[in-house]
């Protein structure tokens, strides 16, 4: 929660506009955005909606202020940034107003109550990437309409040029250093969270790294590795959940951030996509295997230290043959890795 004075409209939306072109991290440019607007729409609470490619939605991010006096009698703001994963209890009010935007590619407002739902498309270039959702009393001002619109452009755009900056251009997947800050936030949204709550978000980070590339390549040619990399980074993707993470880390591996009640969920999860890479028939290839290790995201040990231990039982399976999963935890267990320490100071 941060607290602020309250401070006059057109300055503060400035400032603020200016700060979401600062922010490097995909998900706070999103919460600025909605710091942003909440004042110029005159509202307590304005959501975001965040979806896939396949229009699902993968995150909700609830902005809400709450206003009080000092005891000078200056106005002062409380802010609040709730994010939510896995929310499949969607209003349904919020779900027609969605599915109309959605169907007519522009904003649109429906009744709810004594109140208006308003929605907004979020473009990230010329996809869609969510929605802003806000509620009030009656209907917007031209001026009113002409701000959002201007500020939802800024938004879309410096948004879209980010993306692609934490993209990987052959395979279209989040990069090395998209996973880099996605762990980071992971981790400090874990250390964040009530005791009861970290205890039952289990989060899985995996390493997966395709067998004997080198071969395919020196085999077939780069273009047809190429085309491994593609596919394999489809099936793998297509295998996952909508709110599973996966990044291209590099060359011919993958990394998977999965929620997984236990280990054994987790283990069958990779065990999934280990399987699903390996049944595909790849043109002119034919099979393609790869091997993959993964350890717990835990917050007593630090995100470089869950890496290093998911990519120490990756190379583990290679060794014990390749075009298998090994857990870190379970071969540490079984005396077969050192311990990687957990890890201090720097994150990264
Ligand atoms: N075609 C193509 N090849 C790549 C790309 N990035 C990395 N490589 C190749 O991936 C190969 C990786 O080879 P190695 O690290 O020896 O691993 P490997 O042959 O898969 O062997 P194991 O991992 O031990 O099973 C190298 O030949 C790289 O040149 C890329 O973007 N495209």
């Amino acid at each position: 929660m941060s607290t602020e004075r309250a401070a006059s409209p057109l300055p503060s939306m400035l400032k603020k506009l200016g700060a979401i072109t600062a922010i490097r991290d995909t998900q706070l440019v999103e919460q600025s955005l909605l710091r942003t607007l909440a004042p110029i729409v005159g509202v307590l609470e304005t959501s975001l909606y965040r979806i896939s490619s396949q229009y699902q939605i993968t995150h909700i991010l609830h902005h809400s202020r709450t206003g009080s006096r000092d005891s000078d009698g200056a106005e002062r703001i409380s802010e609040r940034i709730d994010a939510i994963r896995n929310e499949t209890n969607i209003d349904e009010h919020i779900r027609e107003v969605i599915d109309n935007v959605r169907l007519l590619g522009q904003a649109c407002h429906r009744r709810r109550g004594e109140g208006l739902l308003f929605c907004y498309p979020l473009r990230s270039g010329e996809q869609q990437s969510g929605y802003l959702i806000f509620e009030r009393g009656h209907v917007l001002t031209p001026m009113e309409e002409a701000v959002i619109t201007g500020v939802l452009r800024v938004y879309s755009n410096y948004y879209a040029l980010l993306d692609s900056s934490q993209r990987d251009r052959l395979t279209g997947l989040h990069n090395r250093y998209a996973m880099e800050i996605s762990l980071e936030r992971l981790w400090e949204e874990l250390s964040a969270a009530p005791p009861a709550q970290a205890r039952r978000d289990c989060y899985w980070l995996g390493v997966l790294d395709i067998d004997h590339f080198k071969s395919i390549n020196d085999r077939f040619g780069h273009v047809i590795g190429d085309e491994i990399l593609l596919l394999v980074s489809r099936v793998l993707g297509k295998t996952l959940r909508r709110t599973d993470l996966l990044f291209r880390y590099g060359g011919e591996e993958f990394i998977a951030i999965v929620e997984a009640g236990d280990r054994e969920a987790a283990g069958l999860l990779f065990e999934r996509l280990r399987t699903a890479v390996g049944a595909y028939n790849y043109p002119q290839v034919g099979q393609v295997t790869l091997s993959g290790g993964f350890s717990m995201v835990s917050t007593t040990v630090l995100p470089k230290s869950v890496l290093e231990r998911a990519d120490r039982a990756m190379y583990e399976a290679k060794k014990a043959g390749r075009n298998r999963i090994r857990h870190y935890d379970t071969l540490r267990a079984q005396g077969v890795l050192e311990e990687v320490e957990s890890g201090s100071i720097t994150l990264f």
